[in-house]
């Protein structure tokens, strides 16, 4: 009971999705280079300005986003970047990656000199989505949804956001339906990650805090979509 435009719609967003990912070569840095705090973080500070790249022009490929007002678009971004990341490194963390990236991404963010209470809630998060088991068009959509979110700070046009989410959220729980049929709420659990991804997302604002303290230093595009320095 999947309309045409709600496929339409899917493919639109999933194409996106497989078309913008970490080019190899950064992504295989995981595995090359040592193993040393500093290390660790230049690396990590990689993957994210990579990750941002990636995010920005999938959601330049989402129906409807370049339509909404510029600014808004900007207070979108800005607002989602830290959770969409959360979510896509979730998904590297549930897809048993070859050649052990998985383990060795947690090893690194593990000797980040991250401070040591955000790695249960993070690490606990990376395991609820692995149980998941999100096929990949439920990877692309939820990531949609949380970039179109209404409330982000300094969104003005709320309504538009909204009627975009709306669809999507439509789609997604036709998808959750015809992929785990037995799972009756598995729709309703995979909200609620989106709710572990707004506390994550304060988490990551203190880490922020704390790296900014020892004087951990970024790229400019991350001190731009995480408004530091
Ligand atoms: C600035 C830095 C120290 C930082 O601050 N907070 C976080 C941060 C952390 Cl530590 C956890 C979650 C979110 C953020 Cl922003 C980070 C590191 O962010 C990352 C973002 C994204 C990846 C990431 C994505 C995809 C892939 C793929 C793939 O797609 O094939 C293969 S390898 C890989 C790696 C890793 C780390």
């Amino acid at each position: 009971e999947i309309t045409k435009e709600q496929r339409a719609l899917m493919k639109a967003i999933v194409d996106a999705y497989n078309r913008h990912q970490i080019p190899q070569d950064v992504a295989k840095k995981l595995l090359q280079e040592q193993y040393s705090p500093e290390e660790n973080f230049l690396l990590l500070t990689e993957m994210a300005t990579s990750q941002v790249q990636v995010l920005v022009e999938f959601t330049k490929n989402i129906p409807g986003f370049v339509s909404l007002d510029r600014e808004d678009q900007i207070a979108l971004l800005k607002g989602s970047a830290v959770e969409a990341m959360f979510l896509r490194s979730a998904q590297v963390f549930s897809r048993k990656m070859p050649s052990g990236h998985t383990d060795v991404l947690e090893e690194r963010i593990r000797k980040s000199g991250m401070p040591e209470e955000f790695m249960t809630p993070m690490f606990n998060f990376y395991k609820s989505i692995g149980e998941l088991h999100m096929v990949q068009e439920e990877q692309a959509i939820l990531t949609a949804i949380t970039i179109l979110t209404p409330d982000r700070p300094y969104v003005k046009d709320h309504q538009a956001v909204e009627r975009l989410q709306e669809s999507m959220l439509v789609v997604l729980r036709k998808l959750c339906v015809l992929q785990h049929p037995q799972e009756l709420q598995y729709f309703a659990r995979l909200l609620g990650r989106l709710t572990e991804l707004r506390t994550l997302s304060h988490y990551h604002a203190e880490m922020l805090t704390s790296w900014r303290m020892n004087d951990h230093k970024f790229t400019p595009l991350l001190c731009e979509i995480w408004d530091v320095q």
